[in-house]
């Protein structure tokens, strides 16, 4: 059966001190909390996933993700880290895809069905991102965006591979904007995502892969937005900083 998740993208956020601070207090939330198998997923940037991990072997209730990595296994590429290298540190999860990713860093969905190859093959999960913008949305091209995205950086895959991804639909005009997708808008996307891969695949895998939302998601909209069928948690950017946010976010599912 898929799982429930809440993963928190710190993005370029929190110093070392905080970031160990943020999931020391965490831990303390979730000591005594029954969290019924979901799975609770911080992302630090990468000078921070050491210490992170380190907090996280005292509390194995938090799963680590690195924000990204590059495809290549080492080499002449200044200021990138490899999928090795995160695994060699005990991060056993990868986010692949961000918009801010696609936007700033060019990220194509070449590049990424590479990334996606590279971090399966180094036995890593991949937590992928993708939606559309204000202007597809706006002009009902939203299903064909998020079709294309998935299928050229997805659907190359065998099925089996996709026990070890998780999707974030996140519409980049919900992202950071305080706009949130309604819980209509983001059910019927989900559905859609997994009538998608049913399609290209089989119902079965479409059932089983968790399709988090990500995009404004707040202690005060989480419970409404979890609460629909297709939607299996969330990818939380700016509220997953605050302890207490996050928190009431995680028991909100
Ligand atoms: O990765 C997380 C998303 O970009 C959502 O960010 P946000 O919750 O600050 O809108």
């Amino acid at each position: 059966m898929r799982k429930k998740i809440v993963a928190g993208n710190w993005k370029m956020n929190l110093t070392s001190v905080q970031s160990e601070d943020l999931v020391a207090v965490l831990s303390e939330k979730l000591e005594n909390f029954n969290n019924n198998g979901k799975r609770i997923i911080v992302a630090p940037t990468f000078v921070n996933l050491v210490p992170v991990v380190a907090c996280d072997d005292r509390n194995a209730m938090i799963e680590v993700a690195a924000q990204n990595m590059h495809q290549a296994s080492s080499g002449a590429f200044t200021g990138e880290i490899a999928a090795n290298m995160l695994q060699t540190i005990g991060v056993p999860n990868v986010i692949l895809g961000h918009s801010e990713r696609r936007a700033y860093f060019g990220e194509t969905d070449a590049l990424l069905a590479e990334k996606v190859e590279v971090a399966l093959e180094h036995n890593m999960q991949v937590i992928f991102c993708f939606g559309e913008e204000l202007e597809d949305r706006k002009s009902n091209k939203h299903f064909d965006v998020v079709e294309s995205q998935l299928k050229n950086a997805l659907f190359q895959l065998p099925a089996s591979a996709w026990d070890d991804i998780v999707l974030a639909y996140e519409p980049v005009w919900a992202i950071g904007t305080g706009e949130t997708a309604s819980p209509e808008q983001a059910q019927e996307m989900h559905e859609f995502i997994r009538k998608t891969i049913a399609e290209a695949y089989s119902a079965e895998v479409a059932d089983e892969v968790s399709i988090l939302y990500g995009g404004s998601v707040k202690p005060a909209n989480a419970k409404e937005i979890f609460s629909k069928p297709d939607v299996d948690g969330g990818l939380i950017g700016g509220a997953s900083l605050k302890a207490d946010d996050f928190f009431a976010i995680i028991d909100a599912m």
